[in-house]
């Protein structure tokens, strides 16, 4: 669905991926890991032509996108969820909401892509009219995906949805990720929190210093080990 072929991108003359290479295939959900600073969110921001690609390509469904504006993209089916949500804190659930949709794919019923948003997550619908900025982190990570999602996406990028969540709340997002994904919308998962995120993608990279350092395959426990040791630093007993 989704290939990137030897990218480099960055800000200014500093150059923060370096030829990175990785694939995403319909229907899976695909992590990104790696340390503070390594480029990930860099990454997502390239994907989506927040950043302009300075070498390499990016194909998505066959069709090469890396000049694409984000609208554009937005419109061919893929979606952005920002690191730190980047909701409108001054409009209300449903104004959120509404903005994406009038930027939507338009071959989809923007009713049934509402009501599935309110499915996933209830205590939006609860909310429609309080503004984006008084609810909970946990709320504004719920709104910002549900953003993404009434805009009837294929792939969406997902940048560090647990941040700054409690625990309780990080496993609740990370089942309702599992769902979305289950229900037809491919996931590209850049993450921090290597524990959650294991749980559940179908392949992983790893990075550092703007490049992919691993690419799993199948992950089998043995091979969970290895990264969490090798790559993640995380003590295996
Ligand atoms: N607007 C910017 N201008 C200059 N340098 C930047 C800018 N944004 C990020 N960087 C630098 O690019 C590098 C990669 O940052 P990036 O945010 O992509 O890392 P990350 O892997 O997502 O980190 P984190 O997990 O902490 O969010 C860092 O060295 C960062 O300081």
């Amino acid at each position: 669905m989704l290939n990137i072929n030897q990218i480099v991108s960055g800000y200014g003359d500093i150059k923060v991926l370096k030829e990175i290479s990785l694939h995403v295939n319909e229907g899976e959900i695909v992590g990104i890991l790696g340390a503070n600073g390594v480029g990930k969110t860099t990454l997502l921001k390239t994907i989506s032509n927040l950043i302009k690609t300075q070498e390499g390509t990016i194909t998505y469904l066959g069709k090469e996108i890396q000049n694409s504006s984000p609208h554009k993209l937005l419109s061919m089916g893929i979606a952005h969820v920002p690191q730190g949500r980047h909701i409108f804190s001054k409009m209300s659930v449903i104004e959120n909401l509404q903005i994406s949709m009038d930027h939507a794919n338009k071959k989809s019923n923007g009713r049934d892509r509402l009501s599935y948003v309110f499915d996933l997550f209830p205590r939006l619908k609860e909310r429609l009219k309080q503004l984006g900025g008084t609810l909970s982190g946990g709320e504004q990570q719920m709104l910002a995906i549900a953003r993404a999602l009434v805009a009837g996406p294929k792939l969406i990028l997902l940048d560090e949805p647990s941040m700054g969540l409690a625990p309780l709340v990080v496993q609740s997002m990370f089942e309702t990720i599992q769902q979305i994904a289950k229900d037809g919308t491919t996931i590209l998962l850049v993450e921090q929190n290597a524990v959650a995120a294991l749980e559940i993608v179908q392949r992983l990279y790893v990075m550092d210093m703007g490049r992919t350092v691993y690419e799993s395959q199948q992950i089998n426990n043995q091979e969970l080990d290895k990264i969490k040791e090798v790559y993640l630093g995380m003590s295996v007993s």
